[in-house]
C-alpha cells in the first residue's frame, strides 16, 4: 500500500507552531512528554489491540478485557511506572473496566473519608491491586437522590459489628461499575443506625464481597452483572453490577470514620465538618470528567476534521477535482465550534483541577468556605461539558456522511461508550438544578451586602449588569475579550435575577424550584457556558509561547463564544443584553473567523497528538489514506469470509426457488 500523507498539504498551510500547541493542548512539557510516551508504549503493544471490539460476544469482549486489564498490570510493575503513567497508560489502552472505579472511586473515597489508620491499612493494599474495589452507591430504586437509599447498616453493640442488609427490592445496588465479576471490595452507601434506632443517614462503609482465595461471594452476598448496555463493543466491557446483602457482618472500623464516627459504646460522633463532605469523591470525579470531556470530543472533531479534508463532493470544474467538504460554510458552521469547544474544555478543566486542589488544601486546613463553590462548579461543568461533548459526537457522525456510520469510523462506540456520562456521576438535569440552588442563594443574599466571590463575583456588580448594553457598533467590534465578557455577565445575570424574582412570588420556595425548574436549568446554563468563556479568556492573558499559537487560540475562543450568542440569541436579546442589529453583526464576524480556523484546522487537531490507535478510525488516520484502508476493511468482516453466507441453502435458495415456482404457475 502506498506510504503518502494525504493530508500534508492541509499541514502545510498551518499557520502555527504545532508541536507548541501540542504542549499547550497537554499542559506542560512535561504533561506532553510522558502522554506522548505513553500513547506510543500502547499503540506499539498487539495486547492493547482493539480493531475487534465490537464484533466479539460479550464473554468473550470481558475476558479479553480483563487480559488487557492484566498486561496493562504487568507492564506498569515492569517498568516501575509513575501514578501518573500509570493513569495515562490506562487512558491510552481504551477500554472501560473495572480499574476505573478502582483508582478512580474507590481509592480517593478511602484517601478523603478513612481516617490515618483506616489509610494506613487499606490503601496499600489497594495500591497493590492485593483487592480491587468498587464504588457502591445507586440502588435499583434510588439514584440521584442519594438521600433516599435504603440499604442498611446497623450498629450492633454486642459483637461491635455493622450488619449491611438490602432491605426491598428496591435497595438492591444497581450499576456500580468493577461490582458484575471483578471486585473484591466494594465502599458501599448505606443509612447508619444506631441502637436507639435512630437513622443516621447515608455513609460509606468498605465491604468485602468476594473470597479473596476463589473468588466466591461471601456469605449472605448475591451479586452479578446487570447485563447489556447500549451499543456493540463500547462500555460492553465494564461489569456494572447489581448486589445484595443479606444481614451481612463486618467490624466496626470498616465505616470510614473521618467525617463522623461510631464509637464502641454506639455513640454517634460528628466530626466539626459539613456533612456534605461525604460528597467528597463525586466532586472529585466530576472534575476528572470535565478533563476527559475535552479528550472525547477533541478525539471526535479529530476525526471528523481529517475526514473533511479528504472527503470531496461536488463543484468539480472542467473534469478537475471536487471541492473538499471542509470548505463549505455549513460544514466549517457545524465543526469549528466544536473543535473551538474541545479547546475551551480543555482549559476549563484544567483550571477546575487546580479549584479541586485549591479547595482540597483549604479542607485540610478546616477552611470550608469554598466548598459551595467547588459543588457549583464541578457539577455544572460536569453536566455543561458532557451534554455538549455527547451531542457533539453525533454531531461528528454526521459530518462524516455514511461513512461515519460504519462501526470502523470509530465514532459509533465512541458515542456509545460516552453517552453515559450524561448520567452517571450525577444526571445531567439534577446537577444544573444543584447549580441553580446555589445561584439563587448567591442572589438572595446581594441585599445584604455579601459580596460574591470566585465565579460568581459578577453578581456583585449587578445593577451595572442589569442596565448595561453592548457598545458593539461593526461587526470588528466583537473582537474583544470585555466586551463578549460584559454581555455573558449580563446574560446570566438577568436569566438569574429573574428566575429570583419569580422565585420570590411563591409563599414555598421548594414549590417555585419545582414550577421554575426548566428556567432555573436555563440560568445554571448561562452562568456554567460564561464560566468556560472566561477561563478561555483568562489562559490567553498567560506568556503563550510558540509562533502564531496564542493567535490561533485568540481565534478559537471567538469562535467559541459568538457561536453561543448565536444558538442562544433568544436569551441575549429578550435580556436586552445585545439588539438584533448587534446579534448579527456577531455572525458576520463568526463567518470571518472560520475563515480564519480553515487553512489551520487539520494542523489544530494535530496538535492534540492522538496516535492513529488512540482514535482507532479510519476516517481520522493521520496519513489520510481513507479509501484504500476502508476497502481492505470491508473484507476483514466475518460476514466476508465466505463468498456464499451461512443460511443461504435454508434461506434465500428457497426463497428463491419458491419466487420461481410462483411466477411460472
Ligand atoms: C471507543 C471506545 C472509547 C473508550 C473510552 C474509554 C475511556 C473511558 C471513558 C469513560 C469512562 C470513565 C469512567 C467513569 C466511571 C463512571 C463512574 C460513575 C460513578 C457513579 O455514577 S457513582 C454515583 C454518582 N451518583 C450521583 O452523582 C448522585 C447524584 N446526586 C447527588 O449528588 C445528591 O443527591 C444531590 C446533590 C443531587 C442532592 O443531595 P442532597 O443531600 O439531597 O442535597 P440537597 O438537599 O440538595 O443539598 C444539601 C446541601 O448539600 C450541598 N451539596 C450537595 N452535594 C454536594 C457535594 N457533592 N459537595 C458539596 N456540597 C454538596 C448542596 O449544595 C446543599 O447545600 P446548601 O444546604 O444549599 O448550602
Ligand atoms: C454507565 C454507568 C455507570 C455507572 N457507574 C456507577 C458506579 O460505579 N457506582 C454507582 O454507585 N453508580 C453508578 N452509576 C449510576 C449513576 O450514578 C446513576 O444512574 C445516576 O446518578 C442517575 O441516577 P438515576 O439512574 O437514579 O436517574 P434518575 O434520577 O432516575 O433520573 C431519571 C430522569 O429523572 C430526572 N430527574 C430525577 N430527579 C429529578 C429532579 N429532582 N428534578 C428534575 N428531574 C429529575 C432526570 O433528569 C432523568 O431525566 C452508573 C450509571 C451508568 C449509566
Amino acid at each position: 500500500m502506498e506510504d503518502v500523507d494525504h493530508l500534508a498539504h492541509e499541514r502545510s498551510k498551518a499557520q502555527f507552531d504545532v508541536e507548541e500547541m501540542k504542549i499547550v493542548w497537554a499542559g506542560s512539557r512535561h504533561a506532553f512528554e510522558v502522554t506522548d510516551r505513553m500513547s506510543r508504549l500502547v499503540a506499539s503493544d498487539p495486547i492493547f489491540r482493539k480493531d475487534n471490539r465490537t464484533l466479539l460476544p460479550r464473554k468473550e469482549l470481558f475476558k479479553n478485557t480483563l487480559r488487557k486489564a492484566a498486561h496493562a498490570w504487568k507492564r506498569i510493575i515492569e517498568l516501575r511506572l509513575t501514578e501518573e503513567e500509570a493513569s495515562k497508560l490506562r487512558f491510552f489502552a481504551d477500554e472501560p473496566n473495572f480499574t476505573e472505579l478502582h483508582w478512580g472511586m474507590f481509592v480517593p473515597f478511602i484517601k478523603g473519608q478513612g481516617t490515618d489508620e483506616q489509610q494506613k491499612k487499606w490503601l496499600p493494599l489497594a495500591y497493590k491491586m492485593q483487592i480491587i474495589g468498587c464504588y457502591a452507591q445507586t440502588e435499583l430504586g434510588h439514584g440521584s437522590n442519594v438521600q433516599g437509599l435504603e440499604t442498611t447498616a446497623t450498629f450492633d453493640p454486642l459483637t461491635d459489628e455493622f450488619v449491611i442488609h438490602s432491605p426491598t427490592l428496591a435497595s438492591s445496588k444497581w450499576w456500580p461499575g468493577g461490582l458484575g465479576k471483578v471486585s473484591t471490595h466494594a465502599v458501599v452507601f448505606a443509612r447508619l443506625i444506631i441502637t436507639d434506632d435512630r437513622d443516621y443517614g447515608v455513609h460509606g462503609f468498605i465491604v468485602q464481597l468476594r473470597s479473596l482465595d476463589d473468588h466466591l461471594p461471601l456469605p449472605g452476598i448475591t451479586v452479578g452483572d446487570i447485563g447489556n448496555k447500549f451499543g456493540s463493543g463500547a462500555y460492553n466491557t465494564m461489569d456494572n453490577g447489581l448486589l445484595r446483602f443479606d444481614n451481612v457482618r463486618i467490624p466496626r472500623d470498616q465505616m470510614l470514620m473521618r467525617i463522623s464516627q461510631v464509637t464502641r459504646e454506639g455513640k454517634y460522633v460528628q466530626s466539626n465538618v459539613p456533612r456534605q463532605l461525604v460528597y467528597g469523591t463525586m466532586v472529585y470525579v466530576r472534575q476528572t470528567i470535565v478533563a476527559d470531556a475535552s479528550c472525547a470530543l477533541a478525539r471526535a472533531v479529530c476525526i471528523a476534521t481529517r475526514y473533511s479534508a479528504v472527503r470531496r463532493q461536488f463543484g468539480s470544474q472542467n473534469g478537475g477535482v471536487e471541492t473538499q467538504v471542509i470548505d463549505y460554510k455549513t460544514q466549517q458552521n457545524r465543526l469549528f465550534p466544536l473543535l473551538a469547544s474541545a479547546y475551551a474544555f480543555r482549559f476549563v478543566g484544567e483550571w477546575l483541577k487546580w479549584l479541586y486542589t485549591d479547595v482540597t488544601q483549604r479542607l485540610q486546613a478546616k477552611d470550608f468556605s469554598t466548598l459551595p463553590e467547588a459543588h457549583a462548579c464541578t457539577a455544572g461543568l460536569k453536566s455543561l461539558t458532557t451534554t455538549v461533548t455527547a451531542d457533539s459526537i453525533e454531531e461528528c457522525r454526521k459530518l462524516c456522511g455514511g461513512h461515519g456510520y460504519l462501526s470502523c469510523s470509530g465514532l459509533p462506540e465512541l458515542f456509545a461508550v460516552y453517552i453515559p456520562a450524561c448520567t452517571y456521576e450525577g444526571d445531567n438535569v439534577v446537577l444544573l438544578l444543584q447549580v441553580a440552588r446555589f445561584l439563587m442563594k448567591t442572589v438572595s443574599q446581594l441585599p445584604s451586602g455579601m459580596k460574591p466571590v470566585g465565579t460568581t463575583a459578577y453578581l456583585g456588580r449587578v445593577e451595572d449588569l442589569m442596565q448595561c448594553h453592548s457598545t458593539v457598533k461593526k461587526a470588528e467590534d466583537w473582537l474583544n475579550p470585555s466586551v463578549v465578557l460584559e454581555v455573558f455577565e449580563a446574560r446570566a445575570t438577568r436569566l438569574s435575577v429573574a428566575c429570583a424574582q419569580n422565585l420570590s412570588k411563591f409563599a414555598k420556595q421548594e414549590e417555585g424550584f419545582l414550577e421554575l425548574a426548566a428556567d432555573l436549568v436555563e440560568a445554571a446554563v448561562a452562568h456554567c457556558q460564561l464560566i468556560v468563556v472566561s477561563k478561555f479568556i483568562e489562559k490567553l492573558q498567560e506568556d503563550i509561547p510558540g509562533k502564531g499559537v496564542k493567535e490561533q487560540l485568540q481565534t478559537l475562543c471567538y469562535v467559541y463564544a459568538l457561536n453561543l450568542l448565536h444558538k442562544h440569541l433568544g436569551d441575549f436579546v429578550a435580556t436586552g443584553c445585545i439588539t438584533p442589529k448587534q446579534a448579527s453583526l456577531a455572525n458576520d464576524q463568526l463567518r470571518s473567523l472560520y475563515s480564519q480556523v480553515r487553512p489551520n484546522a487539520v494542523a489544530l487537531v494535530d496538535s492534540f497528538n492522538y496516535t492513529d490507535h488512540y482514535l482507532s478510525s479510519i476516517l481520522g488516520r493521520y496519513d489520510g489514506n481513507v479509501y484504500p484502508k476502508l476497502y481492505e476493511e470491508a473484507w476483514k468482516d466475518p460476514l466476508n469470509e465466505s463468498v456464499v453466507p451461512d443460511g443461504y441453502h435454508e434461506y434465500i435458495r428457497p426463497l428463491l426457488k419458491q419466487q420461481l415456482r410462483n411466477a411460472r404457475l
